[in-house]
C-alpha cells in the first residue's frame, strides 16, 4: 500500500469537506492519501445561470481532466452535479452511503407563503417545483457555492433562498432540528412536497477505468443502497434529458425487499407536471429507472422536453 493515492477536489468549503472526508475514510483503511484542490469553471463563471453556459459537468470538467493528464488519481464529487454520461476511460469506484436528500428553504422572518414572496434558486427544478405550489411567487435567479448563496439571501429583500439540506449540514449550518447557524441568523424549513435532483445528498468516486489500486481502495466506501437508488434516479434523468438541465426531479428509496421511485418533470413555468410513483422487486432495479421515465415520455413528456430545450436554448 505504498502509492499515495491524489484526491481531486473543487476548492469550495463543500467540496474541500466531501474530499476530507473520503480522505479520512482511506487512511482509516491503511491508504496514504493526499489532497488536491482545483479550480473548476463552475467556480469561476458566476455571472451566469449555468443552463446558459451550455455545458454539462461544468462542476467536473476540470477534475475529469486532471485525472486524464495524470495531475490527480481520484475525484470525488456532489453526485448530482456528476453528468450521467461520464467521459470516456472514467469510471465510478464508489457511492458514499447517502446523507439528507431534501432541499430546505432557509428564510429570514416567519413568511406568509399567501401573500407575494421571492424565493432565490439557481435551479431550474426548485424554480419549477415552487412556482407550482405557489404560483403568486416570484422566483429569482441565485448561484456561488453554498456560503455565498447564503450572504446574498442576508443582504438582499427576498423572503427565502433554497438549498440542498446536506450541503448545509456538511458546513455545519443545520441540525436534525432544521436550524441554520444563529451567526446567520436564519431559519430553515425542510421542503419534503419537493422532489430532490437525481443523486441529490450523495457523494460519488470516480477513478480511471484503468488504475486498479484507486479502483480497489475507493470501492471499499461503496454503499450499495446508495449505489441502487442513485442508479435508478440518474438512469430516469439520463433517459429523459439528453443534456439539458431541465426541471426534473427523482427519488428513490429501498422498502424491505421493494425500491420505490418518485420522478416528476415540471414546464419551466411550474404549470405542466408529469409525475410518477412506482415501485419494483429490488432485484430488478437495473432498468427500472429507465422504464418510469420512458413511461413519462409516452404521456406527454416528450412533448414537454422539446419545450422546454426551446426555451433553455432561447
Ligand atoms: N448545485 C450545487 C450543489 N451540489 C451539491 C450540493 C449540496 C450537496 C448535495 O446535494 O449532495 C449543492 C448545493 C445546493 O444544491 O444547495
Amino acid at each position: 500500500m505504498k502509492k499515495t493515492i491524489r484526491i481531486g477536489t473543487r476548492d469550495s468549503e463543500l467540496a474541500l469537506w466531501q474530499a476530507n472526508t473520503v480522505k479520512s475514510k482511506l487512511e482509516a483503511l491503511g491508504y496514504t492519501t493526499q489532497l488536491v484542490p482545483v479550480k473548476s469553471e463552475g467556480d469561476l463563471v458566476l455571472d451566469k445561470p449555468l443552463y446558459e453556459m451550455g455545458i454539462t459537468g461544468i462542476f467536473t470538467k476540470t477534475l475529469d481532466v486532471a485525472m486524464i493528464k495524470g495531475t490527480v488519481d481520484i475525484a470525488v464529487h456532489s453526485m448530482k452535479d456528476v453528468p450521467t454520461q461520464l467521459p470516456n476511460g472514467i469510471v465510478q469506484t464508489a457511492v458514499l452511503a447517502r446523507a439528507s436528500s431534501e432541499d430546505i428553504l432557509v428564510t429570514k422572518n416567519v413568511i406568509d407563503f399567501e401573500k407575494p414572496c421571492t424565493i432565490a434558486t439557481g435551479s431550474l427544478r426548485r424554480q419549477a417545483q415552487w412556482l407550482n405550489r405557489y404560483p403568486h411567487h416570484k422566483v429569482v435567479d441565485l448561484r456561488g457555492n453554498v456560503n455565498t448563496r447564503l450572504q446574498k439571501l442576508s443582504d438582499n429583500d427576498w423572503q427565502g433562498a433554497i438549498f440542498a439540506k446536506a450541503g448545509l449540514q456538511r458546513l455545519g449550518y443545520v441540525s436534525e432540528a432544521h436550524i441554520i447557524s444563529p451567526s446567520f441568523g436564519g431559519v430553515g424549513e425542510a421542503l419534503d412536497w419537493m422532489l430532490p435532483a437525481p443523486a441529490q445528498g450523495a457523494m460519488v468516486i470516480v477513478a480511471l477505468e484503468n488504475d486498479d489500486f484507486s479502483k480497489d481502495a475507493t470501492s471499499k466506501l461503496n454503499d450499495p443502497a446508495s449505489e441502487i437508488c442513485t442508479h435508478i434516479e440518474r438512469e430516469f434523468l439520463r433517459t429523459l434529458e439528453g443534456g439539458c438541465t431541465a426541471p426534473i426531479g427523482s427519488f428513490a428509496e429501498i422498502i424491505e425487499d421493494k425500491v420505490l421511485l418518485k420522478g416528476c418533470l415540471f414546464s419551466l413555468d411550474g404549470k405542466e407536471k408529469l409525475e410518477i410513483e412506482k415501485a419494483v422487486d429490488k432485484t430488478d432495479y437495473l432498468h427500472f429507472g429507465k422504464e418510469c421515465a420512458l413511461q413519462i415520455l409516452k404521456n406527454g413528456g416528450s412533448e414537454l422536453m422539446a419545450q422546454i430545450k426551446s426555451q433553455i436554448n432561447k
